[in-house]
């Protein structure tokens, strides 16, 4: 077929509406897992709602893409158990082909056939349809991304982008009521991905597929995910909305991983947490119990000598929107980031007073008897 020929390729290409996919509830029951011997995933359990957008966030290697693949069958727990709307799919008695699971999947390198047109890269997760309906299927998916009239070209012929967007409309061809998505931004330059992210989740919305995302980019994970479920070693940590996280991270280790933090040393006393930079709620802290303080660097505010804490600016940092200040503080060995919008004719050298904003100020209880 003379593919420049197609009517196809004169077609305007408005999004179609995506047609909705019936959702499904996706469930790990203390999933374990290990890589000859080595654990890769210690007792997860999580549920995934119906039509939700869940990402999974946490550092290389804490076992994100391990639980993807136990969901999508090409991996087996080692413990546990894998169900989707209630129906087991992995676990000690089953183990469902990943073909009968329906789910869908798009991993990070796109992975699309450089041989085959885009129509046929589509179409590859249709083949238990009759070739007419599969076309029709792939053609409605493709109009879903707004790449109808791309269907006959190669995908070489595609920007980075577009590739993306063909890899989405084949993993949403079928219709999965769940779909895993592995990185799918990462091979996007910073631009780019802003855009296609914001398209793939308004087509997440439109086909309600239930969809688990991996990333290790928290903004990306607030922005996307009606929950964000936070691991750290083969462990789930957190799981809650990004506010929710944000605002009541489980231990430090959440904390520093949406926002740079200064930790300082406080130590309780009458239902607050005493530090050489003023005291704070701290109820339930022991008397005497030692605690790590995170505060916020927008917590810390600069304000002429004489009022609050006396400190000195060491170091000036322009970072477009605000500037990052680094202060030496009275009581504290070392110096503390303030981040400031505008900052006026502060400049290393000059002298401040620094007061901290008791709403960007965080405590955790440490375990051990004293600092660490
Ligand atoms: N095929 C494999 N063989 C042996 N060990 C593996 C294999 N795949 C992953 N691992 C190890 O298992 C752990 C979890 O890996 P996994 O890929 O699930 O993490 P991840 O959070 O997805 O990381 P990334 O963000 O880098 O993809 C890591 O320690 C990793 O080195």
């Amino acid at each position: 077929m003379d593919r420049h020929a197609s009517p196809l390729r004169t077609t305007p290409a408005p999004r179609a509406k995506a047609a909705a996919t019936i959702a499904a509830r996706l469930t790990f029951e203390a999933v374990s897992h290990a890589y000859d011997g080595a654990p890769s995933l210690r007792g997860v359990t999580l549920d995934v709602e119906p039509g939700e957008v869940l990402c999974l966030l946490g550092h290389s290697g804490c076992g994100k893409t391990t639980l993807l693949r136990l969901a999508a069958g090409v991996e087996r727990p080692a413990g546990g158990r894998v169900l989707v709307n209630g129906r087991e799919v992995s676990g000690p008695n089953v183990f469902l082909p990943p073909e009968r699971r329906g789910i869908g999947l798009m991993f990070q390198d796109y992975a699309l056939f450089p041989h085959l047109t885009i129509l046929a890269n589509v179409m590859f997760g249709l083949t238990a349809l009759p070739k007419r309906e599969g076309e029709r299927e792939a053609l409605q998916a493709l109009a879903r991304v707004g790449l109808e009239s791309h269907a006959f070209d190669y995908p070489h012929e595609l920007s980075g982008g577009e590739q993306q967007r063909v890899a989405l409309a084949r993993a949403i061809a079928p219709r999965p009521s769940v779909l895993l998505m592995d990185e799918p931004f990462s091979g996007l330059d910073r631009r780019l991905r802003d855009s296609v992210r914001d398209e793939t989740l308004a087509v997440l919305r439109e086909t309600r597929a239930t969809s688990l995302v991996v990333t290790h980019d928290p903004e990306e994970a607030m922005r996307m995910g009606d929950r964000i479920a936070l691991m750290r070693q083969g462990l789930l940590i957190q799981v809650g909305t990004g506010a929710e996280i944000y605002n009541a991270p489980a231990d430090l280790f959440t904390a520093r991983f949406f926002s740079e933090l200064n930790v300082i040393q406080g130590r309780g006393t009458q239902g607050a947490v005493a530090t050489p930079v003023g005291s704070f709620a701290a109820a339930g802290l022991a008397e005497g119990a030692w605690a790590d303080v995170a505060i916020r660097p927008q917590g810390v505010l600069l304000d002429r000598p004489g009022t609050g804490i006396p400190g000195r600016i060491m170091e000036r940092r322009f970072l477009g929107e605000v500037d990052l200040f680094d202060v030496a503080v009275q009581g504290l060995d070392g110096t503390v980031k303030a981040r400031l919008r505008g900052g006026g004719a502060l400049a290393p050298g000059a002298d401040v007073g620094v007061t901290i904003d008791p709403a960007e100020v965080l405590v955790f209880p440490k375990e051990a008897a004293g600092p660490i």
